[in-house]
């Protein structure tokens, strides 16, 4: 147990912290006042400034305008390393991990000094284990997984005992239960005295564990409350000025026609550390939605990989795509045979940072009528990404903006629409809602639905239960690389899809490995047409 110093008035004071960029006010005049041992969230619709605020706290970019007074100080953070140095640690919504490097050589990159590598590898795991982020020092960040990536981040913060922790959409890949050991943990930091300045759209997450809110609205602060006395409705509207629209189901079909069969998928990871995939099979038809839940690193990235085509398959019929055995294709042919995909990772893979929208938008819609004859028709393109931006409400430059200049919420809308938008026959989604406003995932849920009783097939991969449960018609589970079969939604429980995640299922009840040789004579497989030849 640490104690803090206790200095009697608050620990961090802004005043009338304003923010320019070139095209837009990010933060303008805004007040606040965080007191030791205080849970303070900060509320608002994606690119209201939150993160812009929370970047210039800790040194990350400075602000155009107002003080900053640390323990009744005044200070200009001008780096994280003087954050740092000062008690202020923040675990970032884009994640910060050298990809060449092991846990815990990015863990030593950040401290003081040049730590002992094994005295390190023991701290991170004792922080691991007490507050229940498991993490193998040994790995490569390479082969992280979103959620991986997370709890190492959260585990480099604990381990510089901060006065303040900044955490900016902590819980967005948690699962239930790895949320309720973060707000355990959470609340027994306040109690020794460190503050907690907290992101988040869940707004039930707020209610419980958050002291006071901050609400942000276009930049200025727009109002304040006491979490616990609100309701999620009310501070809904609080954040967007008006109701939430509920959701409109409508109907599921379980008796369209299959579009994506994935037949006993067996496969090694590339990564050393990854989880290989143990016979998966999955079949989702036209009309309805499958989610498949799990905790991260348990096989989604790998999974998503083998169905996007950025990895493929020996055997081309381990996968079909509207009835064409996909397994060897690439991802530019699956998407030819209807396949639209939003991977996991917004930047790098969703969208190239430095691209503008409207490039960012031909990378995968160049299908739809935006080339003619080998040349781009740069109208269309401008005019696909317009219409995304419309329609998604993404707030941003215009068509000409950097992908990297939106908030992290309006860039996972942009790239989502623009998959919607398309209409494919067969979408498979990672992590639709991740770091959007709750306004914003109403919005896409409801787009979902729609393209589902539309005819689309819909695969969604996710790590957020409620949200899973919303839309899915069925639900499977991976635990270990292994897929659970897909339950109606109705005749299952969060509670037991939870325990199911927590890998109950993989323990008890899964089927032991088939050998090479069951597998190619178990589905009668020398029957297929063999359509490799047409994916080439
Ligand atoms: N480097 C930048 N250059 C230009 N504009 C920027 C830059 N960074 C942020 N912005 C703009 O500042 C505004 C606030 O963005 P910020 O990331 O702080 O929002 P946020 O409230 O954290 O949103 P989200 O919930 O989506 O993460 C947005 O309009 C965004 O486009």
């Amino acid at each position: 147990m640490r104690a803090i110093h206790h200095h009697a008035g608050p620990r961090l004071e802004l005043r009338g912290i304003s923010k320019a960029y070139p095209t837009v006010v990010a933060n303008d005049d805004i007040d606040l006042v965080v007191m030791p041992g205080e849970i303070h969230a900060v509320l608002g619709e994606n690119g209201a400034g939150k993160s812009t605020l929370m970047k210039m706290i800790y040194g990350v970019t400075q602000p155009t305008a107002g003080t900053m007074r640390w323990e009744g100080t005044d200070v200009r953070v001008t780096s994280p390393a003087h954050a740092r140095s000062l008690g202020i640690g923040m675990v970032f919504q884009h994640f910060s991990l050298f990809d060449t490097l092991t846990v815990v050589e990015n863990v030593a990159l950040s401290l003081p000094g040049k730590p002992d590598l094994a005295d390190l590898a023991r701290r991170i795991s004792a922080v691991s284990e007490r507050y229940g982020l498991p993490v193998d020092p040994a790995r490569l960040a390479y082969g992280l997984s979103v959620g991986e990536r997370q709890r190492v981040e959260i585990i480099r913060c604990l381990l510089q005992n901060p006065k303040l922790l900044i955490m900016d959409e902590p819980t967005s890949v948690l699962t239930p239960q790895a949320v309720r050991t973060l707000f355990t943990t959470l609340r027994q930091l306040a109690d020794e005295g460190c503050s907690i300045l907290y992101i988040s759209h869940k707004l039930d997450e707020i209610r419980e564990l958050c002291h006071r809110a901050t609400v942000l609205r276009a930049g200025k602060v727009s109002g304040g409350c006491i979490p616990c006395d609100e309701t999620p409705a009310s501070m809904a509207h609080l954040m967007i000025g008006k109701e939430l629209p509920a959701c409109q189901r409508g109907g599921g079909q379980s008796d369209g026609e299959v579009r994506l069969q994935v037949t006993r998928l067996s496969r090694q990871s590339a990564d050393p550390f990854g989880v290989a995939l143990r016979d998966v099979s999955l079949e989702v038809r036209a009309g309805e939605i499958v989610g498949i839940a799990g905790v991260s690193g348990n096989g989604q990235q790998e999974l998503l990989a083998a169905l996007s085509g950025e990895t493929t398959c020996a055997d081309a019929r381990t996968v079909r795509i509207c009835g064409v055995a996909a397994g060897r294709m690439g991802p530019a042919a699956r998407r030819r045979h209807g396949l639209g995909f939003v991977p996991e990772e917004r930047l790098g893979r969703g969208a190239v940072p430095r691209m503008s929208l409207a490039w960012n938008g031909l990378l995968t819609a160049h299908a739809g009528g935006l080339l003619r004859r080998g040349m781009v028709r740069l109208g269309a393109m401008r005019e696909l990404a317009q219409r995304c931006i419309a329609a998604y409400h993404v707030k941003c430059g215009g068509p000409d903006a950097p992908a990297n200049s939106l908030s992290g919420g309006n860039l996972q809308k942009f790239i989502v629409g623009r998959e919607i938008m398309q209409q494919p026959k067969l979408l498979v989604l990672a992590q639709p809602t991740w770091g959007v406003d709750v306004g914003a995932a109403a919005f896409i849920r409801q787009s979902l639905l729609d393209l589902r009783s539309a005819g689309t097939a819909i695969l969604v991969v996710s790590e957020e239960l409620d949200e899973l449960f919303e839309i899915s018609d069925r639900i499977a589970v991976i635990a270990g690389g292994r897929l659970s079969p897909a339950e109606p939604a109705q005749d299952t429980s969060v509670e037991q899809v939870g325990l199911r995640m927590s890998g109950m299922w993989a323990s008890e009840e899964a089927p032991a490995l088939p050998t090479a040789h069951e597998d190619c004579h178990a589905h009668g497989h020398a029957h297929c047409p063999d359509e490799v030849h047409h994916a080439a």
